[in-house]
């Protein structure tokens, strides 16, 4: 009995040895695995307390579910720190974000596209709502959910004049939800998103600034970043809760639409998007953003 596991002992240990030569054999002859690149960039100021947050998403930041939900917690994680102020902006040097990733849209199972939808309102109403001064430097094209991100902000610099920026829905076959609109009938006004949405146009910066949809147009990113700056440095004699309340205030009408309406909100876009024409347009729309 004693030989035999001995034996038993020494063919098992013999195997032990002989996997973790083999394993680390193989593991010099692969590669290291690629390093784990974070979708949003956090850099905190530690002079004036300002965050940083950079979409970085190459080629255009285009908004899926992993960087909606790592945006929500950055958010979430500058609120439980008490943070003095949010830059958004992004690593590109042409492309502020694409907008919804439509590949999350098309061809999609409808767990995933409610999970997609739920994330994207839920990211948005923390960005919407949030405590802390927001401002959206706008380092690139910004159209649809890319606008709709720097909507939600504070303070918009874009800069110029070659970017364009706008919610152009409509010229995809899709309709802006209704948030969407509140977002930039709040920026623009009544009549202007009338126009500008029903066309679904895109502005240049210029044109931006000239109707509001932009407060401020500058020449680089190192503009805007310093301009953004001083913009959230004008609180620092603010009370935070008065103004954190009357942000809220302000808000209402966008904060309550989305509180009370989100379940609605997610059956209305699930029912418009699976619909098959638009589904059609969808495929068509990535066909020719491919074709460019
Ligand atoms: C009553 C009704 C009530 C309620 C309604 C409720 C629901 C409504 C339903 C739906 C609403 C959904 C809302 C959607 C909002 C959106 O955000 S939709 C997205 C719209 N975005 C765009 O139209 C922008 C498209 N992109 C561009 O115009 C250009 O890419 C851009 C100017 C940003 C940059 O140009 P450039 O630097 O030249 O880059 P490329 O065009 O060459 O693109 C590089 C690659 O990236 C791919 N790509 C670009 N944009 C997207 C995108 N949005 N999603 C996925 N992929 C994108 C592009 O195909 C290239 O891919 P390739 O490298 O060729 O593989």
């Amino acid at each position: 009995m004693a030989v035999v596991y001995r034996s038993w002992k020494a063919l098992t240990q013999n195997a032990i040895l002989t996997r973790s030569v083999s394993n680390s054999l193989r593991l010099y002859s692969q590669k290291p695995p690629a390093p784990v690149v974070p979708l949003v960039n956090v850099e905190v100021d530690d002079k004036s307390g300002v965050a940083v947050v950079t979409l970085n998403r190459p080629p255009v930041n285009s908004l899926n579910t992993p960087l909606l939900t790592e945006l929500g917690a950055a958010i979430k994680n500058l609120e439980d720190n008490k943070s003095r102020g949010m830059i958004l902006t992004s690593s590109s040097d042409t492309v502020f974000s694409a907008g919804l990733d439509i590949l999350e849209m098309y061809n999609t199972p409808k767990d995933q596209l409610s999970a997609f939808w739920t994330t994207l309102q839920s990211t948005w109403l923390s960005l919407y709502r949030s405590s802390f001064p927001t401002v959206a430097a706008i380092n690139g094209h910004s159209p649809a959910g890319g606008c709709l991100l720097a909507l939600s902000c504070e303070y918009r610099v874009m800069v110029g004049p070659k970017f364009s920026i706008g919610l152009n829905e409509t010229q995809l076959g899709i309709v802006a939800p209704p948030w969407f609109v509140i977002c930039m009938r709040d920026v623009i006004g009544h009549r202007q998103t009338e126009l500008a949405l029903t066309t679904g146009r895109l502005f240049s910066a210029p044109e931006a600034l000239k109707i509001g949809l932009i407060d401020s147009m500058v020449s680089n990113k190192a503009e805007a970043m310093a301009e953004a700056q001083k913009f959230i440095t004008q609180f620092a004699k603010i009370p935070p809760l008065a103004r954190k309340l009357t942000k809220e205030s302000v808000r209402g009408e966008g904060i309550r639409y989305m509180e009370d309406n989100m379940i609605d909100d997610l059956q209305i876009f699930m029912d418009l998007v699976t619909q098959p024409k638009i589904q059609k347009g969808l495929e068509m729309y990535l066909a020719t953003l491919k074709k460019k």
